[in-house]
């Protein structure tokens, strides 16, 4: 897969190039390119932002640095534009196996207001073009959402993690959140680990785990529980 990433703050990024994402990337798994959005600018200032039509408070990113950046990037084939926004639509793991499936995606980090609309408008004449939000809250840019999808998707990648049965086992797989997880030592602080994980009887512990992940997933996400397919939870389940 390859990845490029249009920011001002190019080393906003950097991050991405540490640890498991970083030995990903120096095993060839992704390319991680990112560019500074000013080296498409042509005035001393480089100025990357101007004022809002219609008035309001902040500033917009100009349409015309934008245009230059994706048509020089994207000219060579149709990469899948993703622009985080807080008035996107959600980034769930489901998106992130979707885009784990693309051979290259193309991230624009907004700043200040967001980026001329004509940008994206444009952009989507010839790629698709994707406005995705990572949460209902503002950030100060787009350059730690697209951290967040970018390490949400590499680890979905064949190779990537370790073990791939993490990933299948992931919260969400199977729509319900993740239960407690327990190591030794048995007792900590007068806290002991469930019996049944000690138990060895893995029909026991499998109930367990699930019916603890019901449990969670009822008292922190019920939204999850509504959203599940029919017949995902069976006659136990129900019971719980
Ligand atoms: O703040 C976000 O993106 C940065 C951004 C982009 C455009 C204008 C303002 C801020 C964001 C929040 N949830 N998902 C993304």
């Amino acid at each position: 897969m390859r990845i490029d990433v249009v920011t001002i703050f190019p080393e906003y990024l950097d991050p991405l190039r540490q640890a498991l994402l970083g030995r990903a990337i120096d095993r060839g798994l992704l390319t991680l390119d990112v560019h500074d959005l000013r080296a498409w600018t042509h005035d001393v200032h480089k100025a990357v932002d101007d004022s809002p039509y219609g008035g309001g408070p902040g500033m917009v990113m100009k349409p015309q640095v934008w245009g230059e950046a994706l048509d020089e990037l994207c000219a060579s084939g149709t990469p899948r534009l993703v622009v985080p926004t807080p008035a996107g639509r959600p980034f769930t793991q489901a998106v992130a196996r979707e885009y784990a499936a693309q051979p290259w995606l193309v991230f624009a980090c907004g700043r200040y207001e967001g980026i001329d609309q004509r940008v994206l408008d444009d952009a989507a004449r010839r790629m698709p073009v994707d406005e995705v939000s990572i949460g209902d809250y503002v950030l100060v840019g787009g350059e730690v959402a697209v951290m967040v999808m970018v390490e949400a998707v590499a680890r979905l990648l064949p190779g990537v993690l370790g073990n791939p049965a993490s990933a299948e086992q992931d919260s969400f797989s199977d729509g319900l959140l993740e239960g407690p997880s327990y190591t030794r030592p048995e007792v900590w602080r007068d806290l002991a680990v469930p019996d049944v994980l000690r138990s060895g009887n893995h029909g026991a512990i499998d109930r367990w785990r699930r019916d603890q992940a019901l449990a969670r997933t009822f008292h922190r996400r019920p939204d999850l529980l509504d959203a599940l397919p029919e017949g995902a939870l069976d006659k136990h389940d129900r019971a719980q």
